[in-house]
């Protein structure tokens, strides 16, 4: 039996975590400054003590849970194994898991990390993936099949929140776009996805979506067929809940709005954390009303 018949779809599973959960999406970043911050170790162990705590303060308030892999990268072998065993202890949260990668390569390669992360059997557990489709959304193939195979979802980097990528991501392409005319690059990413969406099931429950961050002044136009939108730079790089309306558009029910430092950097107590948790639902939890 492959696995499209027993998992929902994520674009289906994402609108569900919404409206039960809400929309925060939180972050495990275990950087050195939190881990000295709450007087562990800058290792593999300080790491896999950083992220339980979340989870056990969080893991059943968040709608999702993000690991940041690069985190655990950094200590090698034993912080990838730590990596794991995080994505499983998440999973059992009910929280979804949305495993922050930010893979991309050619196709053949890509593949690869498809399997790693987006089989039905992969080594990680996730729920959905970031990926950067800056090799092509189309070198992207592999992971837009295994996902839709196994209900996995994706998160494609269309405009990210960094200032930095302004100049790329804001360049105007000349060749004909899907509107007719010009569009940003990251329009053209954001309609390539919205494609690769109408492609799976007849378009229904979109699970291939967008990183839009909520500092971006001119974000691409979305709509449901974009899929659901994962939205960092609020609170810690200064996005505020009128930035994540305009950015997430008609599209807020399918959002995942991620906090990662300014509610991290209330631990290490963990009633710290699930209160300022909760204060973040409750904050985005306006959202749906105008300032
Ligand atoms: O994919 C992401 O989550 C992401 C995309 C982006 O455009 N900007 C961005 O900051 N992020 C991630 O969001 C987290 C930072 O969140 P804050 O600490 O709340 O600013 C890090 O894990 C980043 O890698």
């Amino acid at each position: 039996m492959s696995a499209s018949t027993t998992v929902e779809p994520y674009g289906r599973r994402v609108r569900d975590a919404v409206a039960t959960r809400g929309s925060l999406c939180l972050g495990i970043d275990p950087h050195p400054n939190l881990l000295a911050q709450w007087g562990l170790a800058d290792d593999a162990g300080g790491a896999r003590e950083f992220s339980l705590r979340v989870l056990e303060a969080a893991g059943d308030l968040a709608a999702s849970i993000k690991p940041q892999v690069a985190f655990f990268e950094a200590y090698g072998s034993a912080g990838m194994a730590v990596l794991e065993e995080v994505c499983e202890r998440a999973r059992d949260t009910g929280a979804l898991v949305i495993a922050d990668a930010k893979r991309g390569d050619i196709g053949s390669t890509l593949a690869a990390y498809a399997r790693a992360w987006l089989g039905a059997d992969a080594p990680f557990y996730c729920d959905a993936l970031t990926l950067s489709p800056y090799l092509g959304v189309g070198a992207l193939a592999p992971a837009f099949d295994l996902a839709a195979d196994t209900g996995k979802g994706l998160y494609i980097l269309a405009a990210t929140s960094n200032p930095e990528a302004v100049n790329l991501q804001n360049a105007t392409l000349t060749s004909p776009s899907e509107r007719g005319g010009e569009s940003t690059v990251a329009q053209a990413v954001a309609d390539e996805v919205r494609q690769q969406n109408l492609a799976v099931r007849g378009g229904s429950d979109p699970s291939f979506g967008l990183v839009l961050g909520a500092t971006v002044k001119n974000p691409p136009q979305v709509g449901s067929e974009h899929g659901p939108l994962l939205v960092p730079g609020f609170g810690a790089q200064g996005g505020t809940p009128s930035d994540v309306r305009r950015v997430c558009g008609s599209n807020l029910d399918a959002a995942m709005i991620n906090v990662s430092r300014s509610v991290l950097s209330e631990g290490p107590d963990v009633e710290k954390l699930r209160a300022a948790t909760s204060g973040v639902i409750k904050e985005l939890s306006q959202l749906g009303n105008s300032d």
